[in-house]
């Protein structure tokens, strides 16, 4: 081509190409049954808003080695109150044996400072951790169970049917008390132990902790193996059992499918999404998890599809910020790595 101008055969050419692409996505899509691809899917079918969970003081910080002062956890989950977000999971109330790095909690409860607005929520596996997290004066805590029978063993110690034992005696104690409980079901598109986990169990599980009386149900896929495809075939079969409004999803990013997974998700009607701020994370239970999902890449991404989140970046990228040069490490967030430079 020369002169900066097309002659029509270029035109031609090049609309006769675009047509053959088309084609060969629509063939493709048909081939492989995928939908989100199509025509039909635009950005009016995306949730107005999305609520996003900010696990980062308790998934992020749970598996750091060196014990992060009390102090520092506090700052920094009163930076995250007050950077807009609506929930932030601050802690859990598990077995120090178990998982070292939380055995501050209730310190950490009751030295924050509450925002109104704002809820707390905190890991509570059976009894005992839920009335230490009531005595501390929470009023939001989390159950967390499995999809695979092995991760439950590795992490609560227990088999699948006991722990949901275990946590209908928290619920039911939790009714009791006003006390709002949330469930998480792990490794809903593979496990450490096990590989590929059937999505039949993970709707299995996720139906039996919103009928024993979880408000809402976040899908982990723990040790962030999944792709887009995977995330859809898992949320077909769990919303042929619950509806996507008491959904929620929580990506890791091991393989870097995140960010794709959390948009498949939303475009299927999901609209809440768990994410660590910085990209801080990993279960100390899963072998090879890398961090969770970076909280300000998300809300980027749907900050730049018009869906509101409620959330301030600089202020997130600010908290982001604060804890990564008190842990001596890199942030692993794409967003804040790029407003840094
Ligand atoms: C569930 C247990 C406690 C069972 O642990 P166990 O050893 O089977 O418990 P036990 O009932 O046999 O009791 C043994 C000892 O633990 C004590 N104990 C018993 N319960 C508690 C408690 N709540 N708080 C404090 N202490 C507790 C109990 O009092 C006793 O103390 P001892 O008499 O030996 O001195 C243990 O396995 C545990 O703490 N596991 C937690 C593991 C964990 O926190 N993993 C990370 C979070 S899950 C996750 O990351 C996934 C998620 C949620 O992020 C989503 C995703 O990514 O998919």
């Amino acid at each position: 081509m020369t002169g900066g101008s097309w002659s029509s055969s270029n035109m031609a050419t090049t609309l006769l190409c675009r047509a053959n692409v088309i084609s060969s996505l629509k063939t493709f899509c048909r081939t492989y049954g995928v939908s989100t691809i199509r025509g039909a899917h635009t950005a009016s079918e995306f949730p107005s808003k999305v609520k996003i969970v900010e696990v980062g003081p308790r998934d992020g910080l749970q598996n750091e080695k060196t014990l992060v002062p009390t102090n520092v956890k506090i700052e920094f989950i009163n930076k995250l109150s007050h950077s807009g977000h609506r929930c932030v999971e601050v802690t859990s109330f598990v077995s120090p044996k178990w998982v070292p790095q939380m055995a501050d909690h209730t310190e950490v409860v009751q030295g924050i400072q509450r925002v109104s607005g704002v809820t707390y929520p905190v890991l509570t596996p059976n009894l005992k951790g839920f009335e230490a997290a009531v005595s501390a004066g929470c009023d939001e805590v989390a159950i967390f169970g499995a999809a695979s029978e092995t991760f439950s063993q590795k992490n609560i110690n227990c088999s699948i049917s006991e722990s949901l034992e275990r946590f209908q005696a928290v619920v039911k104690a939790a009714q009791e008390k006003g006390v709002k409980v949330r469930g998480y079901v792990s490794c809903v598109c593979g496990c450490p132990y096990e590989g590929s986990v059937d999505p039949k169990a993970v709707a299995k599980v996720a139906l039996a902790m919103y009928q024993m009386g979880c408000y809402e149900i976040s899908l982990g896929d723990t040790i962030g193996v999944g792709t887009p495809g995977c995330i859809k075939r898992m949320l077909e079969e769990v919303m042929n059992v619950l509806p996507a409004e008491v959904l929620a999803v929580h990506c890791h990013d091991t393989y870097g499918q995140a960010l794709a997974n959390i948009l498949t998700a939303v475009q299927m009607g999901v609209s809440v999404v768990d994410a660590s701020v910085a990209g801080l994370g990993g279960c100390p239970y899963a072998r090879g998890a890398s961090g969770n999902v970076a909280t300000e890449d998300v809300v980027y991404m749907l900050h730049g599809l018009q869906i509101h989140t409620g959330v301030d970046l600089d202020k997130l990228i600010e908290a982001g910020n604060y804890i990564c040069q008190a842990l001596q490490r890199p942030n692993m967030s794409k967003v804040s790595c790029a407003r840094s430079k």
